[in-house]
């Protein structure tokens, strides 16, 4: 209710005035409105706040650069930074990626040259390529960067550090020597995201900037390894862990709740003849459309709480000195980014074809929540190659399946017991426990499937590498799968142990297996190739999400009101909780700034002449028509 934190009307904002409202809003949120707790914004309106901004700025500062500082940072350089960040007295961002590279991390440019005379390490970008280029909140807004950089010392390379690197005045905001930064310009989404970029011309920086928790040079130029150097790229996963509920579940949830809210008010044609037009929710093809979509929301929630608490028992680990569950950790949080992004963003713009002409308004809310979920598909780690990374992890399972009993996300890899379906009605296919066997037992022989056919190309003489990158579909595939038998299986377990009504729990069970039997149906082709299910099955499979849709019908709305989103959070025309779709399209559009004045003077001045001469002809003034 706080005035403050309403929303204006983004659509009918430049760019510039997106940018800083969402620094305005951002800032009287985390400093003025919220009880912290040091730097950590608590109490109940934290979790509204996740929910409710649109457009925040700092992202990266937030929840990038200061859990760097955590990671990186000795004792001495957290106390040094942390207080700062946690502050906004200094703003930071994660500069990783260049103009060049981004994916392959062994290929970035950027150089830290230890001097041992003065102490400094010094700065540079070689060539073009080399500027970092895309880390949001560093065009305008950032005056530090974690700078991620090649360290050399006397010639030689040692990889991938992190630096603390100022880049702007701490009172003028001008940017230092050596500093050229600006915005990259117009994106498809994050309007209000200053992404930057930072060319670094022999910029120094003391030699204790080396962010050391993990290796430090010493004042003579000795470099010392601290940790495991895998820890590095520490940073990426808990991102990728993180932004799972944030970008995926909560703009999806929205979407749905847009869509399907409209899809209940929307009247459009019959079905039966001699019936008044119906809603369009009541056509299976859009219940076809949405309700999977809807499910997808609950399983990507429960499957990222899951990951989210492994994250967090890995994290204590980690500060003994174990390392030893980061690889599964890697292999899954890169999957899962991936798979449930694409999905997420798949699902977003089917739900919002899925409202015709009007989901094609930026009144309807929708193409803001899919254009900013396209880029999860990207940042954080390109899909593809965060699918290979998975794929990586599987095919070296596989190999010690062979001999050894696997546990974690991988056990199934080494479970030989009989998988055969014995399914004979829809309804058998409708029960959890056989909807996860069928989804371990697909991802079990997509893996091997990839993995043989690797194994007798390199048998045949052809190079491992080539192999691996011939075989990359089949590998994307086997960690699709993967992805998938574990988002089935941690949703059927957390839904099994929930403490809820027994309708909330019928309601949940019906989703999850809405969930798989879509996934089976999308997906059929591996079902049956995999020998999972028969075509009999597969039709059985269709006949029960066809069914599950028809019962779930009734609840659609009641489910997406549960999300609880208010009708500030949406700004929808279509998803309003009062229905009022049309009036509110018609209002929005008539605030739109082309509808400020009733001629636009601007291009009125190139059709007058026309407009007069068509006057005169008609008012019969005019000469004959040229044509
Ligand atoms: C908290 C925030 C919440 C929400 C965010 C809100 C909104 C988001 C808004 C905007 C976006 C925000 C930020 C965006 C930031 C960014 O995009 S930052 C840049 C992200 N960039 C990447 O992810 C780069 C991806 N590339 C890589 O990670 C690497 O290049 C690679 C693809 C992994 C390859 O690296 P490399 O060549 O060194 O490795 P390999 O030879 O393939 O493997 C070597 C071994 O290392 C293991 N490995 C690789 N990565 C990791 C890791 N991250 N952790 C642990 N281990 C790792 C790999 O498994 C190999 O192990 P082995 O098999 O045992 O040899
Ligand atoms: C909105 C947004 C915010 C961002 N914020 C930040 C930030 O704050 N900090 C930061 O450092 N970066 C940021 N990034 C950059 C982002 O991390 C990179 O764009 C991302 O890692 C992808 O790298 P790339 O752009 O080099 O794509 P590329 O890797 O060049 O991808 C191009 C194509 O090559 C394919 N490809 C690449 N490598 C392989 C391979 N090994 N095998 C098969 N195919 C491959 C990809 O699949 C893709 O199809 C942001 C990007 C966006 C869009």
């Amino acid at each position: 209710n706080d005035t403050s934190m309403q929303h204006r009307n983004l659509n009918h904002m430049t760019r510039e005035e997106r940018f800083s409202e969402a620094m305005r809003r951002t800032l009287y949120a985390l400093k003025v409105l919220l009880p912290r707790e040091g730097w950590t914004p608590v109490g109940p309106e934290m979790k509204y706040l996740a929910r409710a901004i649109k457009e925040f700025t700092f992202i990266i500062h937030a929840g990038v650069f200061i859990p760097c500082i955590m990671s990186y940072g000795t004792n001495e350089q957290i106390a040094k930074w942390f207080p700062l960040a946690a502050d906004f007295r200094i703003i930071g961002t994660y500069a990783q990626t260049e103009l060049g590279h981004g994916s392959f991390l062994r290929g970035l440019e950027t150089i830290a040259t230890y001097d041992r005379a003065n102490q400094e390490f010094i700065i540079n970008c070689p060539k073009i390529t080399a500027m970092k280029w895309w880390p949001g909140d560093m065009g305008k807004s950032a005056n530090h960067v974690l700078l991620m950089a090649e360290l050399v010392i006397d010639g030689k390379k040692y990889g991938m550090h992190g630096f603390m690197v100022q880049i702007r005045d701490l009172t003028t905001h001008e940017p230092l020597p050596g500093v050229t930064v600006g915005d990259i310009g117009a994106k498809l989404s994050f309007e209000s995201v200053d992404n930057g970029f930072l060319y670094l011309q022999n910029v120094r920086i003391p030699r204790e900037n080396l962010l050391s928790k993990l290796s430090e040079v010493h004042p003579d130029g000795t470099y010392i390894k601290k940790g495991n150097q895998r820890l590095m790229y520490g940073s990426m996963v808990r991102v990728r862990v993180n932004l799972i509920a944030h970008e995926i579940v909560m703009p999806l949830a929205k979407a749905c709740t847009i869509a399907v809210r409209y899809s209940a008010v929307r009247r459009q044609g019959l079905i039966n003849p001699s019936k008044e037009e119906v809603p369009v929710l009541d056509y299976v093809a859009q219940q076809h459309k949405l309700l999977p979509q809807v499910a997808t929301v609950f399983m990507a929630h429960f499957a990222a709480k899951q990951l989210v608490k492994m994250h967090h028992d890995y994290s204590l680990e980690v500060e003994k000195g174990n390392t030893s569950q980061l690889p599964e950790l890697h292999a899954l949080s890169a999957g899962m980014k991936a798979c449930l992004s694409e999905q997420g963003a798949a699902g977003a713009e089917i739900v919002r074809r899925a409202c015709g002409g009007h989901g094609y308004s930026c009144g309807s809310g929708l193409p803001f929540i899919v254009n900013r979920m396209l880029a999860t598909c990207t940042y954080e780690g390109e899909n593809t190659v965060m699918q290979l990374q998975c794929a990586r992890y599987l095919i070296k399972c596989a190999d010690q399946a062979k001999k050894d009993k696997l546990t974690g996300s991988v056990w199934y890899l080494s479970d030989f017991s009989n998988m055969s379906c014995t399914a004979q009605t829809f309804g058998d296919l409708q029960e959890p426990s056989v909807l996860v066997k069928l989804h371990e037992r697909r991802a079990k022989c997509a893996v091997q499937h990839a993995g043989k056919k690797m194994q007798n190309m390199v048998k045949n003489g052809t190079p491992a590498h080539d192999a691996w990158n011939m075989m990359a579909t089949l590998l994307i595939n086997a960690a699709r799968a993967h992805i998938m038998q574990y988002v089935v299986g941690t949703s059927v377990t957390y839904i099994s142990e929930l403490s809820c009504s027994a309708s909330l729990k019928k309601i949940l069970t019906q989703l999850c297996a809405l969930y798989a039997l879509h996934n089976i149906n999308s997906n059929c082709g591996d079902f049956v190739k995999f020998g999972c299910l028969t075509s009999a099955q597969c039709d059985l499979a269709q006949e029960a999400e066809f069914n599950l849709l028809k019962q779930l019908r009734p609840d659609a709305v009641g489910i997406v009101d549960s999300f609880d989103f208010t009708d500030d959070i949406l700004q929808s025309c279509l998803g309003a909780y009062d229905g009022n779709v049309y009036e509110r399209l018609f209002e929005w559009a008539k605030q739109a700034p082309m509808n400020k004045t009733e001629v636009h003077q601007d291009s009125y001045q190139y059709l007058q002449p026309y407009l007069h001469e068509g006057r005169d002809v008609l008012e019969g003034r005019g000469r004959n028509s040229k044509l």
